[in-house]
């Protein structure tokens, strides 16, 4: 597996080995040895999957306390991923960074604790997966507006398709402070 740094620290993207043959391919998604040779979780709790058509917007999400690290990947399709560093004192606090994740790719993003994390479908559909460091805390769940003009994430699709949820979500200066996630050097 190659491990490749983004422009957030803490933010990985994740180039599995795959091994291909005449019936096909594999390769691992997960492995807590492996990972942790590479300073990667090695405990994941909970595994979820999504599947949204074209111009899907899900995002953006976080959870506070008990904040959620995702390992992301598409099984089928194509997005641009987003993750968004919203933790007070961060200093790289309200900067984002984007990926392709795709079927055809194979490729994953390590998203801290901290972060929040979207993604908009470039494709008909696209079959999200991804494992997360904690379980689903519905009382904690917690949302920025996905175009904020202070974070300026430039998602690739035009006039999206919200949950509500989303469509409402605050503007990062909005939030109190005790509802973000704290940087933690
Ligand atoms: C996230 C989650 C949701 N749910 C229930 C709650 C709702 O009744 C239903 C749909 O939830 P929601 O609209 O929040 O689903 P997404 O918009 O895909 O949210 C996710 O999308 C973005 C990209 C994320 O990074 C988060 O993991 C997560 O917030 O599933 C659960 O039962 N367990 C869960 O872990």
């Amino acid at each position: 597996m190659k491990v490749i740094e983004t422009g957030l620290p803490g933010c990985v993207i994740i180039d599995p080995a795959v091994f291909g043959d005449a019936r096909g391919f594999f390769f691992e998604t997960w492995n807590a040895e492996r990972f942790g040779q590479h300073g990667l979780p090695t405990n994941f709790v909970q595994s979820n999957v999504s599947s949204s058509s074209r111009g899907v917007l899900r995002g953006l999400h976080y959870q506070w306390p008990r904040p959620q690290g995702k390992l992301v990947s598409v099984l089928r399709g194509e997005v641009f991923d987003v993750a968004v560093d919203i933790r007070r004192g961060s200093p790289t606090f309200g900067q984002w960074e984007g990926v392709v994740l795709s079927g055809e790719n194979k490729r994953q993003f390590w998203i801290p604790e901290g972060f929040a994390h979207g993604f908009a479908v470039l494709s008909d559909n696209a079959v999200f997966s991804y494992l997360c460091t904690d379980v689903y805390v519905k009382e904690h769940d917690a949302g920025v507006r996905w175009n904020d003009p202070a974070i300026g994430v430039d998602w690739q699709v035009d006039a999206p398709l919200l949950s509500d949820k989303d469509a409402h979500a605050p503007l990062l200066a909005d939030i109190a402070e005790d509802r973000l996630p704290v940087f933690a050097a």
